[in-house]
C-alpha cells in the first residue's frame, strides 16, 4: 500500500526544548492513524506543518506526493483539514462560514454540510460569535467533511468540545469514512476515540516520537485485572501459590493478579480447580500509556 502522508525527520525548533525533533512517521492509503501525546508534545506543530503553515527548519512533509510547505495551496485543496482552534470570522453566521469555506475549497455546492448538520444536530444559522466551543466545533467538523470527494483527512483534536453523544456521532462518521477507503490522521487525547477508530497509534513526547505501533498489538499489551473465585479457600490458596504477584487473603475464596501475556497460562492453571466466579478489567489504553511512556526519557 502507498504510503499518503509522509513526514521524514522533520525538526521545528522553538528553543528551549520546545519543538519536535526528528518527527518520522507515515499513514498509509487507507489507514486510520492515531496520533497521541500529552499537552504540550508537539502534535499540533507537526500538524501545521503537514499543511504547510509553518516551515520545518529540517525534514520534508509530503501528501499524496506533494510538498506540504511548497504546494500548500494544492494541500488545502487536498485535505479535509480541522484545526485544533479555529480562526472563525465572528460576524459571519455559520452558515455562512460553512459557505465561504466551500468557496475555497472550490467546490460546487455545499456538498455533504446539510447532511453534516443534521447529524451533529447543528443550529448553524445563528452568529459565530454567539456559539459556544461545542457547536463552533461542530461547524469545523462540517467543513472538514463535506466535500465528499475529499480522500485525506487530518485532524486535531477533533472531538473536543463535544459531548458524549456527539463524540460517538463522529466515532460513526470517521468509521464510515474509513469503510470508504479514506486516510486519517488525527490526534487525540480521547483513548477511546483512537482505540475504536485507528488502525496503528503514533506517540510524541516532548517533541519526539517514542512509538508507532499497530492499535492491535497495543491492546494485546495491556494488562487485565483477574479476579477469580474458587469453590474453597484450599483451592484459592493453592492456586494464589502459584501464580506469581497473586493477591490473596488467608480463608477466601477470591484470588485477584495482574496479567499481560500469560494469560493461557493463567486460564490453564486456574481451570485445574473448581472456579465458581471470573470478573475481567481490562487496563484502559491511557494506564497503558502512563505505564509504558509516562516515565523517563529512554524507558521505552
Ligand atoms: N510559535 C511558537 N513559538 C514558540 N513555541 C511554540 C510555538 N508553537 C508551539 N510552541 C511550543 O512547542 C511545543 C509543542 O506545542 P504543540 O502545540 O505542538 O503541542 P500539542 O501536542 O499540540 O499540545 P496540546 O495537546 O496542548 O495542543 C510546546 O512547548 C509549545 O509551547
Amino acid at each position: 500500500m502507498e504510503n499518503i502522508i509522509e513526514i521524514s525527520h522533520v525538526t521545528k525548533d522553538y528553543g528551549r526544548g520546545r519543538g519536535v525533533f526528528d518527527v518520522n512517521f507515515f499513514v498509509r492509503e487507507g489507514e486510520t492513524l492515531g496520533f497521541l501525546g500529552p499537552n504540550g508534545a508537539g502534535k499540533t506543530t507537526t500538524i501545521r506543518q503537514l499543511m504547510g503553515f509553518i516551515r520545518p527548519d529540517s525534514g520534508k512533509l509530503s501528501v499524496m506526493g506533494r510538498d506540504c510547505f511548497k504546494e500548500a495551496d494544492k494541500i488545502h485543496a487536498l485535505v479535509g483539514y480541522l484545526p485544533g482552534e479555529i480562526a472563525f470570522i465572528d460576524s459571519m453566521s455559520g452558515m455562512d462560514f460553512i459557505r465561504f469555506v466551500a468557496d475555497i475549497k472550490k467546490m460546487n455546492g455545499l456538498g455533504r454540510a446539510q447532511e453534516l448538520i443534521e447529524m451533529f444536530e447543528l443550529h448553524a444559522s445563528g452568529k459565530l460569535k454567539k456559539m459556544s466551543k461545542g457547536m463552533k466545533q461542530k461547524i469545523g467538523i462540517v467543513c472538514a467533511f463535506m466535500n465528499p470527494d475529499t480522500q485525506v483527512y487530518i485532524l486535531d483534536e477533533p472531538s473536543s468540545g463535544l459531548d458524549p453523544v456527539m463524540q460517538n456521532r463522529f466515532i460513526d462518521l470517521v468509521l464510515n469514512e474509513k469503510k470508504q477507503g479514506k486516510t486519517i490522521l488525527m490526534s487525540s487525547h480521547m483513548f477511546e476515540e483512537i482505540e475504536r477508530t485507528c488502525d496503528r497509534a503514533a506517540i510524541i513526547r516532548e517533541g519526539k516520537i517514542v512509538a508507532v505501533e499497530e492499535m492491535e498489538k497495543l491492546q494485546a499489551g495491556r494488562q487485565k485485572m483477574m479476579e477469580v473465585t474458587f469453590a474453597s479457600s484450599d483451592m484459592a490458596k493453592a492456586f494464589a501459590g502459584e501464580i506469581h504477584g497473586a493477591q490473596y487473603t488467608e480463608g477466601a475464596r477470591k484470588v485477584s493478579a495482574k496479567v499481560g501475556k500469560e494469560l493461557d497460562t493463567f486460564v490453564k492453571k486456574a481451570g485445574r480447580y473448581t472456579v465458581t466466579d471470573w470478573n475481567v478489567q481490562t487496563q484502559s489504553l491511557e494506564e497503558f500509556f502512563l505505564h509504558f511512556y509516562g516515565g523517563e526519557e529512554g524507558k521505552v
